[in-house]
């Protein structure tokens, strides 16, 4: 007899076993999609010298105070700055340098004046520039700094680098990029039906589904899949794999072989192993057989061979443990509230976790069933996006109800509510 344990219970059992993987050097162009595993502080300034915004001229404001269309204000030209250049000279209140946007602020400037609200002016050789109005001190420069301050942390450790982060970390000089390692994620289907997926189908067998979803929904969330292949349901073939697995990845996942069937395995090759087993039933549907054992230190997921059951177990309890290995806060699935689009009259005993798509519309977060709900299920994986929680012990609910829905693609939760 096995004895149900909730899933905020199983998950907390779970996690106390987490240790964060040690971090790793990538190039900068390699670090997009991986975890960061230092803050990032800003080592200086940026930008650390006074550019110009704008193409027009570098000026000292003082000598525009009178002007007006009127009286507009002649300034000579004593030079031209462009971006990556540098006007060495120092100015004085009756001369100005033409400048491009990016470039430094010559020395003796204190503003820019756009180039629409100019015109240069050739006088006896010389270049001018007229200028109809007043500019104050300060406008059109770009100041040390702006964008970020020396000692500012702009982006926290255990974030998922995306494209704007690559950019700060380019801003700050980082060729290598300081990342968490990928947790090493083992993948073993069990069960004598299984097929590779090019070979040709014999009646009683299928192909080997699961352990491409578990590849896939290990990548998702950051971690290194490895495929231990499949294992025919003989105790000895399903403990060696599973050994073997144990000495090469940092976390083992099992498919099948978990419930109480002649051939299930997995319970005594846990047993054998003397791997502590911290449950092997959870209230809740689909999935209830799922089981998690630790083994020196590393944890083994023994999730349902059926599709939508070891899918809902990975996303329940495996992906918070890999991405509390990486450092990553929200770990959990994201949560929310949504208005229910179709009855759902089954009763609950155990919690269940429908296959869901959550949709916005003006504001509300709404959600429906999607497909057949049988743990056999493969194709209402497909337009699922989300899974809609109906807590155990309620009988049904119906169009309209508010009910809970935890998001596979949203970024996450910090706790498990
Ligand atoms: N007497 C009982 N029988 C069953 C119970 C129960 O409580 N009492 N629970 C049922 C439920 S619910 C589930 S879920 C399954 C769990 O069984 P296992 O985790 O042991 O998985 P298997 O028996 O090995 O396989 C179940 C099902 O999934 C198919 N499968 C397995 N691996 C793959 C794969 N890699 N890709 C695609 N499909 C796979 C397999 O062919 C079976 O059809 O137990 C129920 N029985
Ligand atoms: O473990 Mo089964 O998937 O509960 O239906
Ligand atoms: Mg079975």
């Amino acid at each position: 007899m096995r004895k149900p344990i909730s899933v905020a219970e199983a998950i907390e059992r779970i996690m106390t076993w987490c240790q964060q993987v040690e971090e790793e050097y990538v190039s900068l162009e390699q670090c997009d999609g991986r975890i960061l595993a230092q803050h990032i502080e800003a080592t200086m300034p940026i930008p650390w010298f006074d550019r110009s915004p704008y193409d027009g001229y570098a000026l000292s404001a003082e000598a525009t105070a009178e002007a007006s269309s009127s009286h507009p204000v002649l300034l000579e030209v004593v030079g031209t700055v462009g971006a990556g250049t540098v006007w060495d000279g120092l100015l004085t209140p009756k001369q100005a340098v033409k400048i491009m946007t990016g470039a430094a602020i010559p020395n003796g400037a204190n503003a820019v004046i756009m180039v629409e609200l100019t015109k240069e002016i050739d006088k006896e050789g010389k270049r001018f520039v007229e200028i109809k109005r007043k500019v104050s001190e300060g406008e059109n420069i770009v100041r040390i700094g702006e964008d970020m301050k020396q000692g500012e942390v702009v982006v926290e450790k255990g974030t998922v680098i995306h494209p704007g982060i690559v950019a700060v970390l380019a801003t700050f000089g980082y060729d290598r990029v300081p990342v968490m390692k990928k947790p090493r994620v083992a993948i073993i289907s069990t069960g004598s039906e299984l097929l590779q997926v090019y070979e040709p189908l014999e009646k009683g067998k299928i192909r080997n589904s699961n352990a491409y979803m578990l590849q896939a929904q290990v990548r998702r969330i950051g971690g290194e899949p490895i495929l231990f292949g499949k294992v025919p349901d003989t105790f000895e073939h399903t403990l060696q794999v599973v050994q073997k697995a144990l000495r090469e990845a940092d976390v083992v996942i099992t498919t099948g072989g978990v419930s109480v069937g002649d051939f299930d395995y997995i319970p005594q090759v846990y047993e054998h192993l003397g791997a502590k087993l911290l449950f092997n039933k959870v209230a809740m549907r689909p999935g209830s057989v799922t089981s998690a054992a630790v083994f020196e230190n590393k944890m083994l997921f023994g999730l349902s061979g059926n599709p939508s059951a070891c899918y809902v177990g990975f996303e329940l309890f495996a992906r918070p443990f890999i991405k509390a290995m990486l450092g990553q806060s929200r770990r959990y699935l994201k949560r929310e509230q949504a208005v229910l689009q179709k009855d759902f009259l089954k009763p609950n005993p155990f919690t269940r976790f429908v296959r869901a798509r959550a949709s916005h519309h003006d504001g509300l977060l709404y959600v429906e069933p999607v497909g057949k709900d049988k743990s056999n299920i493969v194709s209402s994986l497909v337009q699922a996006n989300a899974l809609l929680v109906l807590p155990g012990g309620t009988r049904g609910f119906q169009a309209g109800d508010r009910v809970d829905v935890l998001l596979f693609e949203d970024e996450g939760d910090d706790i498990w509510r």
